[in-house]
Parts: structure tokens; C-alpha cells; sequence
């Protein structure tokens, strides 16, 4: 059995970032810039009126109080979108809206509800300071600058800058394609009669739903039947996609062939046993530089070999760099036990009171158990030679924060 964090190693090292594609911005939420973004433009291009009120020279104001206002000539008005040529001299304003370009000779705007309009004229009843409510030319980005590199993930601010500098499309990383194939002679799908023995394939769509979590494109292969020829033809099929899971058939069962059909296809394989729990036949293979999951077939099992080892492949591969999760430390609600050997992934919900964390389990921990992981929000960590923990201990927890 290999330690897990050796494991780890091994799969990212063989996993390469995917090639780049253009997509329009808005598909590209989610995604990992794959250029360098420039700034082709001074961002506002013009010094502009942050507020709604009068555009003046600030030493027409000083001295001006409510009880003794200076008056001001009004000689007309800049909306947004129409710069004005007027060229402003003392004595005089120009209503100004916000987001309009500041006229020649204001370098000020007075707020509207600081001014008193009587007919032509107004009273200033507040000095203002040069500049202000003025956004100056240049505020936010300055022509030629570098504005974004690639590694960077695309939010939802990223896709507004990428529209403000004037890029209606951008270069990223190509969304890995994933294929999934369940195995297994007991699964029908989901509309299928549940006869003696059979149970519906649940991980297929599990898995799917989280490649779909972080990114990835799942491709869905349906269910293989236990036989060597006919699991061999379907995984041939799907080698043509960047990562291919397998749930099912991974342990010492007669019928467990996944290995076998790996070993026949040269999927060159690197470890097949993972000191964790749930997940311990968790095998990984690469074919043409291609990473090859075979999860186990038990649903809490396959989702958590997944979370573990399939995510932060699927992140390396769409350009990430942060491949860790978010973790905390949290209480134990509970005392835990178990054996020695294997790091086990609790299925657990993280509460916070009064600034502390604390994590009780989600339910029983069966690696068939799949309602727990429906109402668990994190994976509390006990580490592979502990056997028992108090209740109070402090644990470390993984926040399935994606997932909600
Ligand atoms: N003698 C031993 N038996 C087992 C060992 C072992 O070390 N010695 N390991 C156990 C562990 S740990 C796990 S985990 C499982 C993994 O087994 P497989 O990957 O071979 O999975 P299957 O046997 O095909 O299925 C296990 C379980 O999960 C159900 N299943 C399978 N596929 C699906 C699916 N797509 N959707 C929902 N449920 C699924 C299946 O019916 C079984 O109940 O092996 C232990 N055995
Ligand atoms: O690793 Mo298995 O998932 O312990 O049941």
C-alpha cells in the first residue's frame, strides 16, 4: 500500500496542462488564462465626474458656507457621453453627471446636494478640495500595462476587466473532456427495473457531478459489463479523452478485471493500493501520457478517490495552480476510532461557534454509504497511525466548499 501524499506525487507529476483554445469571454468563467493580458487602452480614458453636480474650479469655493454662499454662474450642462468643448472660467459651473468627462478649466465637482440652484445661478454651500469627485484618466488600468498572466482564474471581475480592456475573446486553457465508465454486472441505469441483485449506477453520475464541480467536461460511457473482451472495447474507446475514470472492479474479486483490462490496453499502471479509507484500491494508470482513475465501485469509496487524487489532476490539466484544498482545523464533536494504516476521510459537517470550528460525522462511515456524503459539507482528516481521538481533539478538515 502506498502513502497517499507519495501517491499524489506520482499522479501530478504525469499530469500535463491541457493545450489552449479561444472562447468567448463569458464561457470562460471558470477557466485559467492561458496569455498575457495587456491593457490596450488608459482605463477611463478621460478624468470623469464621479458624481451627480456641478463641474467647477475649486477656488471658487473657498470660503463658501451654507450660512454665506458663494454664487456661481450655471452655463450648461455635460450628460454622460457627450464631452463638452466649453472651456470653464472663473465664476462659472456646468451641471455634470456621473461617468461624464470633466470640462477644460473644472477641476472639481461640487455634489449636487451641496449646491442650492436659484434660476441661472447656484449657491455653494461646501468648499471643495482640487479634484474632488473627479475619477482621474488612468484610475483603474494605464495603457500598456500587464494586466493579467497566464495561471490566472477566470471570476466573474476577471470577465469585466477582459470586457473593459476590450477583449471579446481570451485564451485559455482547454476544458479536460472526462470519461466515465462504471463497471460492474449488478448496475442498470437509473430508469431500469432494480430485479434480484441489481442496484441502480449511481456513480457514473456522481463522478460526472464532480467533474462537473471543477470544471471538467464530463463524457459519460455508460455501464461496462464484467467481461474482459467487452470492458477492453470500451476503454479503448474512451483513451481519446484527457483523463478516463473507471469505478468498479478494482479489488481481489473474481469478477474485478479493471487491472487486468489496463494492463492489456499498455495502460501503464503505478499504484493500485492507497493507504486511505475509504478508497483504498484507488489504481492509477497512464496511457500516452493520459491519466487513468480506477476508483472503487463503492459509491462513498469512488467520490472521495476522486476528491483526493482526480481533482487536483483535473485542475493541473485546465491550468490551476492551487491544487490544495481549503483546509481548517476544526473539534471533534465525537471521539473517533479506528485502526492503525490507513488515513481515513471522514465524512463530516463543519459548524463554527463563537470564532472555533467543529466537525461531527455525518453518519456511519461505510465506504458503501452514500447518503452520509449527502449531508456532509467536509472530510475530516485522522491521520494513518492514529487509533483513537478524544472528543475536543483538533482535526484537520477539508471544506467541500465547491460543492455548494
Ligand atoms: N477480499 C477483499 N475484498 C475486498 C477488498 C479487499 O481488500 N479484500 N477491498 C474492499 C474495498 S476497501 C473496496 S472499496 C471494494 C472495492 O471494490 P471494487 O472496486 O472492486 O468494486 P465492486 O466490487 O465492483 O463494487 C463494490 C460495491 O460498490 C457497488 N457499486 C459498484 N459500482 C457501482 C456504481 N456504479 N454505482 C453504485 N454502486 C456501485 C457494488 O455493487 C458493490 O456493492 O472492494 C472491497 N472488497
Ligand atoms: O477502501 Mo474501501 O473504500 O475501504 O471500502
Amino acid at each position: 500500500m502506498i502513502d497517499i501524499d507519495i501517491a499524489l506525487e506520482k499522479v501530478l507529476n504525469r499530469a500535463k496542462i491541457n493545450d489552449n483554445v479561444r472562447v468567448p469571454i463569458l464561457e470562460s468563467l471558470g477557466f485559467v488564462i492561458a496569455e498575457e493580458i495587456y491593457a490596450n487602452d488608459t482605463i477611463p480614458p478621460f478624468d470623469k465626474s464621479a458624481m451627480d453636480g456641478y463641474a467647477v474650479k475649486y477656488i471658487d469655493t473657498i470660503g463658501s458656507t451654507k450660512v454665506d454662499p458663494n454664487l456661481l454662474n450655471l452655463v450648461g450642462e455635460v450628460p454622460a457621453g457627450h464631452p463638452s468643448d466649453y472651456q470653464l472660467k472663473s465664476g462659472e459651473a456646468l451641471k455634470i453627471m456621473t461617468g461624464a468627462p470633466i470640462p477644460k478649466g473644472a477641476d472639481a465637482v461640487l455634489r449636487k446636494e451641496r449646491a442650492h440652484l436659484k434660476g441661472n445661478q447656484i449657491e455653494v454651500l461646501v468648499e471643495v478640495s482640487k479634484g474632488k469627485d473627479i475619477c482621474p484618466a488612468g484610475e483603474d488600468v494605464e495603457k500598456g500595462e500587464l494586466i493579467f498572466s497566464p495561471g490566472t482564474k477566470i471570476t466573474p471581475a476577471v470577465v469585466g476587466m477582459l470586457a473593459t480592456l476590450g477583449y471579446d475573446e481570451v485564451t485559455v486553457y482547454r476544458q479536460p473532456e472526462v470519461a466515465i465508465l462504471a463497471t460492474g454486472d449488478e448496475l442498470v441505469d437509473i430508469n431500469d427495473d432494480l430485479k434480484a441483485g441489481k442496484i441502480r449506477n449511481s456513480n457514473t453520475y456522481s463522478i460526472a457531478a464532480q467533474v462537473k464541480t471543477y470544471g471538467g467536461k464530463p463524457k459519460i460511457l455508460g455501464i461496462g459489463r464484467d467481461k474482459l473482451t467487452k470492458l477492453k472495447e470500451k476503454i479503448k474507446l474512451s483513451l481519446e479523452s484527457d483523463i478516463l475514470i473507471t469505478t468498479g472492479g478494482v479489488s481481489v474479486g473474481e469478477y474485478d478485471l479493471i487491472q487486468d483490462v489496463y494492463k492489456e490496453l499498455g495502460i501503464d499502471i503505478l499504484f493500485k493500493k492507497v493507504a486511505m479509507k475509504p478508497g483504498k484500491p484507488v489504481t492509477f494508470g497512464v496511457y500516452n501520457d493520459k491519466p487513468v482513475f480506477g476508483l472503487p465501485g463503492n459509491p462513498a469509496a469512488a467520490m472521495v478517490g476522486f476528491e483526493i487524487f482526480v481533482r487536483p489532476t483535473l485542475l493541473k490539466l485546465m491550468g490551476q495552480q492551487d491544487l490544495k484544498f481549503k483546509r481548517v482545523t476544526a473539534k471533534l464533536k465525537e471521539s473517533v476510532e479506528k485502526k492503525k494504516g490507513r488515513r481515513h476521510y471522514l465524512r463530516t459537517i463543519l459548524t463554527r461557534k463563537d470564532n472555533e470550528n467543529f466537525v461531527s460525522k455525518a453518519g456511519t462511515q461505510g465506504s458503501g454509504v452514500l447518503h452520509t456524503f449527502a449531508n456532509a459539507n467536509s472530510l475530516a482528516v485522522v491521520p494513518k497511525d492514529i487509533e483513537y481521538l478524544a472528543k475536543g481533539s483538533e482535526v484537520e478538515v477539508l471544506t467541500l466548499d465547491k460543492w455548494f
